[in-house]
């Protein structure tokens, strides 16, 4: 693994993750969640890299999300997580997110317990990750892999990828700006999502994406690109249709009252 020292007790006491806005108030929820929580890791793990291989298929694949609520909608649909997944499936979901966060986005640990056993596919824990222990958690759950934030973990990014990576976990590491980007190029990322959301305001800009792609590629980046938010339509995804490998859809789809056809309808040619 990396440093063992950077996860010891005393170093995880002693660190603090911060934020502004919306965003801040959560990790700073989901930090008290986690503080003294044991955390001693395994023995490594081999990494299957099923997430990646899914998103590496070729073509603009479809990480459909479990989600029921979010800061932004409040109630957005009470699924059955394992009905929404199966359905998400059926409809041609390559990968699926489910959230764990309980608050705000009304997630659980037991969702995602139930939705990998019951789909094939590849299933990415999603939540705020401020503590080692939430990743050693995914790779109990059997997720295939995990969400890291550079908005919350900024220069620790490294560090909790490479914990991922030992757990054999997958992780998407997900940026906003340039800043972000530089950071995540820096840690070593294989899966880069750029979130289309400002979580410190929640404000959707779908021309996020295709430039923030664009910046990455053009520094010579060579791994995965996912763009994250907002899309609704098959035209909203015309800007990242051949710039992409993937996009990560949830309010749209968990919100259509048929899950089946509206992932199917989304990934249809515009
Ligand atoms: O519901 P949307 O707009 O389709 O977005 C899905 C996903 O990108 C969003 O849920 C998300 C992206 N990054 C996050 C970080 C934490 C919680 C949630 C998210």
């Amino acid at each position: 693994m990396s440093s063992a020292s950077f996860f010891s007790p005393a170093a995880l006491a002693s660190r603090r993750y911060t934020a502004p806005g919306v965003l801040g108030r959560i990790v700073a929820e989901r930090a008290q969640d986690y503080a003294g929580a044991a955390f001693v890791p395994t023995a490594a793990r081999p990494r299957a890299r099923r997430f990646h291989a899914a998103l590496a298929a070729g073509g603009l694949q479809l990480i459909a999300e479990v989600k029921r609520a979010s800061p932004s909608q409040g109630a957005i649909a009470a699924l059955d997580p394992v009905q929404a997944a199966l359905s998400y499936q059926r409809g041609g979901a390559a990968c699926l997110s489910v959230l764990t966060e309980p608050r705000h986005f009304d997630g659980s640990p037991q969702a995602l317990i139930d939705v990998v056993a019951a789909v094939q596919v590849p299933v990415l824990r999603k939540d705020f990750v401020v503590h080692p222990a939430m990743l050693q958690e995914a790779a109990d759950w059997g997720a295939s892999a995990a969400l890291l934030m550079v908005s919350v973990l900024g220069e620790d990014t490294g560090e909790y990828l490479q914990l991922a990576h030992h757990l054999g976990l997958d992780a998407l590491v997900e940026v906003h700006d340039e800043a972000e980007l530089d950071l995540a190029l820096a840690a070593g990322a294989e899966i880069i999502g750029v979130n289309n959301r400002d979580l410190r305001t929640l404000e959707i800009d779908l021309g996020n994406s295709p430039r923030m792609i664009a910046h990455a590629r053009a520094r010579g980046y060579e791994g995965l690109l996912v763009a994250e938010s907002g899309y609704r339509t098959p035209q909203d995804l015309q800007s990242v249709r051949s710039a992409a490998d993937a996009v990560l859809v949830g309010s749209s789809l968990a919100g259509s009252g048929d899950l089946e056809a509206a992932a199917r309808a989304l990934l249809a040619p515009a």
